[in-house]
């Protein structure tokens, strides 16, 4: 294989037309999203919903595409699942939710994945969230402008596998994934060490500049490769949006049981809730929120439901009155609507309005307990909210991530154990211990009345949904409307929710992530 051949007569598909995106289109995809998720949502009674919107083009921070290269130039190329036998979906949206299913909560072990990725790529199959997103967010050439919709497989035949659609310019990510994309695609195409059994490149981008790109292959990697990386790292350093952000782009090589890395597996983000900004260690392979732009009115509305600001007024009188938890949350149950009650009369005197203060949490008598944290992305802009902060989080990477990120802002307040929210919901209720919670001092006293559960599109297990009962305030961030509003079933009876919130995460695909904040009834 040489990087000079012949362009391939007809490749596979002619490259994505960028008008399927349709960025003029944008508030209406994203009306009709909400107006489905408000239907499904009417029977809780909510109130009226707070809409984050997205930008409409380059919003997407990290991209993965798949290697095309047969004799011809290479490129890349992404994978639009078809619809099921029978599935009166368009392809397009299908793709989506492929797409969302893997946002990154597939990803726990990052590792692991990434080294089944050749097999399953020999197989044929699709092992890339993002492409499917990005044929779902580009409409899938050969659909037609919107994908045709239902397309089904051959009448009592298989269903269509995944199709490829060539991808040369990617609108869905930002302009650095495509500056990146282009010198990827040419320094590869002249340079044998860099394409020989090239299968997959990923992306990943940051609001701040900072970039990585990950070349994964099917054969061994040695000092040649190295060096020709070394090269392309230069060339992707003089992309206009490193340059100006003075970045030099970190490259990884992988190929099964290998990886090298230049300089570094991780990028530096920058996010800014409230006016500060926080910096936010992301590790290739693991979870990060894809949207950036989001990702920062996310972080605001849930620093904004959990600010003390309400029950200032209202805490100091209760000191006291709100008796140490002596290790159980039940505890709590008749403490806290004291609480409320103090801070509704605050509201009275016009210290606040009552609704707001009925629903406040956060303060110095408040203890956050937070699931799935991932790399501190909530956990660390929240911390200033709480008087402590205890967070779990599965993924040993993510974990490692939320340890320095907490180092990197001065977050001292956060007590993480890297431990399943099952397990950690089945400790609690047991009131046992675990090797992984030793180190919590204070676990007796700890005063844990807000819950904050950010969880993969599964939703949460029945222990954590029982778990989510004991708190008297309930942050749920979900990317899935669906397993938020079966779990909000048994959760209703007890919790009203006092704020809705919907943020455009997933332009051009059914996706939306939703945020709910609950209090008890
Ligand atoms: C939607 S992500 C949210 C991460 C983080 N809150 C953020 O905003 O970046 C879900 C996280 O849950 C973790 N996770 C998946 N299953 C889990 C489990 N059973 N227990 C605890 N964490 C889990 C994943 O590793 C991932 O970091």
């Amino acid at each position: 294989m040489n990087g000079h051949a012949e362009p391939a007569a007809a490749a596979f598909t002619t490259p994505v037309s960028i008008t399927a995106i349709e960025p003029e289109n944008y508030e209406v995809q994203l009306e009709r999203k909400l107006t489905k998720l408000k239907q499904l949502f009417q029977e809780f009674d909510t109130p009226e919903l707070e809409v984050f919107t997205s930008p409409p083009v380059n919003y997407r921070m990290r991209s993965e595409f798949t290697v095309e290269q047969r004799d011809g130039p290479l490129h890349f190329v992404m994978f639009d699942k078809a619809p099921a036998e029978g599935e009166p979906v368009a392809a397009a949206e299908d793709a989506g939710a492929a797409a969302a299913e893997q946002e990154g909560h597939e990803e726990g072990e990052p590792e692991r994945a990434a080294e089944q990725q050749p097999e399953a790529q020999e197989a044929g199959a699709s092992t890339s969230a993002a492409a499917a997103a990005a044929a779902a967010a580009a409409g899938a050439e050969g659909q037609g402008k919107g994908g045709k919709k239902g397309k089904k497989g051959k009448k009592g035949g298989k269903p269509k596998g995944p199709r490829r659609v060539r991808v040369d310019t990617f609108p869905v990510a930002t302009k650095q994934v495509n500056e990146l994309m282009a010198v990827v695609r040419e320094e590869a195409d002249k340079t044998p060490e860099l394409r020989q059994r090239l299968f997959q490149v990923n992306f990943h981008t940051t609001l701040a500049g900072d970039a990585m790109v990950t070349l994964l292959y099917h054969r061994k990697l040695g000092p040649e490769w190295q060096a020709a990386a070394e090269r392309l790292r230069d060339a992707l350093a003089a992309t206009p949006t490193a340059a100006a952000a003075g970045v030099r782009p970190h490259v990884i090589g992988r190929s099964r049981k290998q990886k090298i890395c230049l300089d570094a597996d991780f990028v530096i983000e920058r996010l800014t809730v409230g006016g500060r900004t926080f910096v936010q260690k992301q590790v290739e392979g693991s979870f990060s929120q894809p949207n950036g732009h989001v990702c920062q009115h996310m972080l605001t509305w849930a620093a904004d439901v959990t600010k003390p600001a309400a029950v200032d007024g209202a805490v100091p009188a209760l000191e006291g009155a709100v008796p140490a938890l002596e290790g159980a949350v039940p505890a709590l149950e008749g403490a806290v609507p004291a609480l409320e009650g103090a801070a509704a009369a605050a509201a009275a005197e016009g210290a606040v309005p009552a609704a707001a203060a009925a629903a406040a949490a956060g303060g110095p008598e408040d203890d956050l307990l937070e699931l799935y944290c991932g790399n501190g992305n909530f956990t660390i802009p929240l911390a200033a909210n709480f008087r402590r902060v205890v967070a779990t989080e599965v993924s040993k990477s993510s974990v490692e991530a939320a340890r320095y990120n907490m180092e990197a802002n001065g977050v001292s307040n956060v007590f993480l154990a890297r431990m399943a929210s099952e397990e950690f919901a089945v400790t609690m209720r047991e009131r046992g211990t675990r090797r992984r919670l030793e180190g919590l001092e204070g676990w007796e006293a700890l005063r844990l009345r807000t819950i904050l559960v950010d969880p993969p599109r599964a939703g949460l297990d029945d222990f954590t949904v029982e778990l989510l009962k004991e708190f008297d305030r309930i942050v749920y961030i979900s990317c899935n409307p669906d397993t938020l509003h079966a779990n909000l079933k048994a959760i209703a009876p007890t919790h009203r929710i006092a704020r809705f919130a919907a943020f455009d995460q997933f332009p051009y695909t059914h996706h939306l992530e939703t945020g709910v904040y609950l209090v008890r009834r």
